[in-house]
């Protein structure tokens, strides 16, 4: 065991605030956000464009966290997504959106940026409502079993995405790679996994809240897809904007996108 869980305190349960973290999200008023945003949603939108891009019957998201942003693009390419989290908060944090509940988060600047990359601005509503329609179930998942969405009991996945959860979940590379091989059976052979994360980061914060992040170089990266029997497609790097350098909630130096294929 080497999740944050193991030092005896279920960390995420505990400390995650999702409408804290959700702050990261407001488009314009956080550096650190708006370099995530900008970076991950131009490689989502190149990844599922309608001509060419991934495309299928399910997708599953893992480790959703309370943001949807990283679905905005697969929701056009994808009959159906699951989306799924550690913790009871997310969940309910992600089920407010989706049922337009009181006080729920808005995208809406955030999917008006996404419509426009699209190439129409205009349908940010419309997107809204597809994405709604698509997640058809929000899931508990723990990515530190060999069975992270037990007890559900699902297809298997024409594609697996993963935002910036990973290395937030596995504090140690054996950790992270056993992740990788616990995820791996959810997926079709040949499928894809699109996955995003950070360079070099050893822990960003939510409000006063201090959570541990795997710092990973790109070889190891690599390195530990390669031998997880996945086969890198691309991987997209971007160092860290220079707007951010004020921002003290993160010590991130770059940021990646991967898109891997699963051997068989
Ligand atoms: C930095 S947040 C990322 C949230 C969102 N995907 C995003 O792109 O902003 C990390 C997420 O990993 C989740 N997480 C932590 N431990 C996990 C585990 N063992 N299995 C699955 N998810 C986990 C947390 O609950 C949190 O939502």
């Amino acid at each position: 065991m080497a999740l944050q869980e193991s030092t005896g305190l279920d960390v995420y349960q505990t400390y995650f605030e999702p409408t804290t973290y959700l702050d990261y999200y407001k488009m314009g008023q956080n550096a650190v956000g708006d370099d995530i945003l900008h970076f991950s949603l131009k490689h989502y939108n190149a990844t599922f464009k309608p001509a060419g891009g991934l495309r299928g019957k399910l997708l599953i998201d893992i480790g959703s966290g309370p943001t949807i942003y990283q679905l905005l693009s697969a929701c056009e390419s994808f009959e159906e997504i699951i989306a799924t989290d550690y913790t009871d908060k997310n969940l309910l944090e992600l089920e407010k959106w989706l049922k337009k509940m009181p006080g729920a988060f808005d995208w809406s600047p955030v999917v008006k940026y996404v419509c426009e990359l699209e190439g129409d601005r205009d349908k940010w509503a419309e997107k809204e409502e597809r994405l709604r329609r698509t997640v058809r179930r929000v899931l508990k998942c723990d990515v530190g079993k060999e069975r992270p969405l037990e007890p559900a009991v699902l297809p298997l996945a024409d594609c697996l995405l993963s935002s910036l959860c990973l290395q937030s979940a596995c504090v140690t590379l054996e950790a992270f790679r056993d992740a990788l091989r616990h995820l791996r059976p959810l997926l079709r052979p040949r499928g894809h996994l699109v996955l995003t994360g950070s360079f070099d980061c050893t822990f960003y914060m939510v409000g006063d809240s201090r959570f541990t992040v795997l710092p990973l170089k790109e070889k190891v990266l690599r390195e530990a897809l390669q031998e997880s029997g996945f086969t890198i497609e691309r991987l997209e790097k971007a160092q860290r904007g220079p707007e951010t350098v004020l921002e003290k909630g993160s010590n991130y130096t770059g940021l990646f996108f991967l898109v891997a294929q699963k051997n068989d």
